[in-house]
């Protein structure tokens, strides 16, 4: 880690990133090759499903050859690494400058990089998923106290509604200040801001509606920021993107900072 706590800065590349968020003067692009695309331009239906089915195939392949490699990962060092990437968070200029944050909660049963130390000393207005149906519905609900959350179906913690107060929570889609961090669960990344979700699609669709909004308020979009243990960040192309799936802007683990995006190369 650096002495000005901002980690090290592992390798800037040119992205896949860009493919999803070209120069405006850029004509429209997708990020999913356009083969992947049924139409008039694109190959006959039968082709687009079928490849369709083979990205699902690799996303649940890829999903379970994460999950083992984490069931053996040493508890020992896993624990260290989510003191370093935590602390790395926590003293990053990026992290402290920020004024709105949506963070995860983390599972330990999922083996998700912990989160547990960012968001107990968190001064910032903190808002926390909560799962409103399966129908990839979740919502961002701020919290003040960390007791208030409630294990879901999913054994995960998250936010009643309303607090122990009874006062309603707010929630980020209604809120009048922009966000300017999340920090995002996952199962894998990789260096072109790729992520593979748990896949019910609950981050894509928020992240692309939080995208929206920013963009009509014209709010600066915040950074997108996975949290990582190393047997996360895969190499070459083995995480396959469809056009919901959204983009990271960097990834943490114990080892630094890997800055993809545009904006992250500017401010992390
Ligand atoms: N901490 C945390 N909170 C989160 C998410 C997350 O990934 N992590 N989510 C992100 O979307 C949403 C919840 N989505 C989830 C989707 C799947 C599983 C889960 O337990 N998956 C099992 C496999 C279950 C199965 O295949 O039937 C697993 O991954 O081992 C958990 C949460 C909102 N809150
Ligand atoms: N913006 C969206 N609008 C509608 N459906 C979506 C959107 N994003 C994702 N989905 C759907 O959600 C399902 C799961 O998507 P995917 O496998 O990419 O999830 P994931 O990225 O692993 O999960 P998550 O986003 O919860 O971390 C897919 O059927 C996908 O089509």
């Amino acid at each position: 880690m650096r002495a000005d706590g901002g980690g090290v800065q592992l390798k800037k590349v040119a992205s896949f990133w860009m493919i999803r968020h070209p120069h405006p003067s850029s004509p429209p692009s997708s990020a999913v090759p356009l083969r992947f695309v049924a139409g008039p331009s694109g190959p006959p239906a039968a082709v687009a499903m079928a490849e369709a089915a083979v990205v699902l195939q690799k996303k649940r392949a890829l999903r379970s050859q994460i999950r083992r490699e984490l069931k053996v990962f040493s508890p020992a060092q896993r624990e260290q690494e989510d003191v370093a990437i935590q602390n790395l968070v926590l003293n990053s200029p990026w992290f402290k400058s920020s004024k709105g944050l949506c963070a995860y909660i983390s599972c330990e049963a999922l083996r998700e990089v912990d989160t547990s130390k960012i968001v107990a000393e968190v001064k910032k207005k903190l808002y926390v998923p909560r799962v409103e149906d399966k129908n990839s519905h979740m919502r961002m609900l701020r919290i003040s106290k960390i007791e208030d959350l409630v294990a879901n179906s999913m054994d995960i913690l998250e936010p009643s509604p309303v607090d122990a107060d009874q006062n309603e929570c707010e929630d980020v889609m209604l809120a009048t200040q922009p966000i300017d961090l999340f920090l995002l669960p996952g199962l894998a990344f990789d260096r072109h801001g790729r992520r593979l979700g748990r896949g019910g699609g609950y981050y894509d669709v928020f992240l692309q509606k939080y995208e929206e909004l920013a963009n009509q308020q014209k709010w600066k979009q915040p950074l997108r920021v996975a949290l990582a243990y190393p047997v996360q960040i895969v190499d070459g192309d083995l995480i396959p993107m469809t056009v919901t799936d959204v983009p990271v802007d960097a990834v943490v683990s114990a080892d630094g900072v890997i800055p993809i995006s545009p904006a992250a190369l500017e401010r992390m």
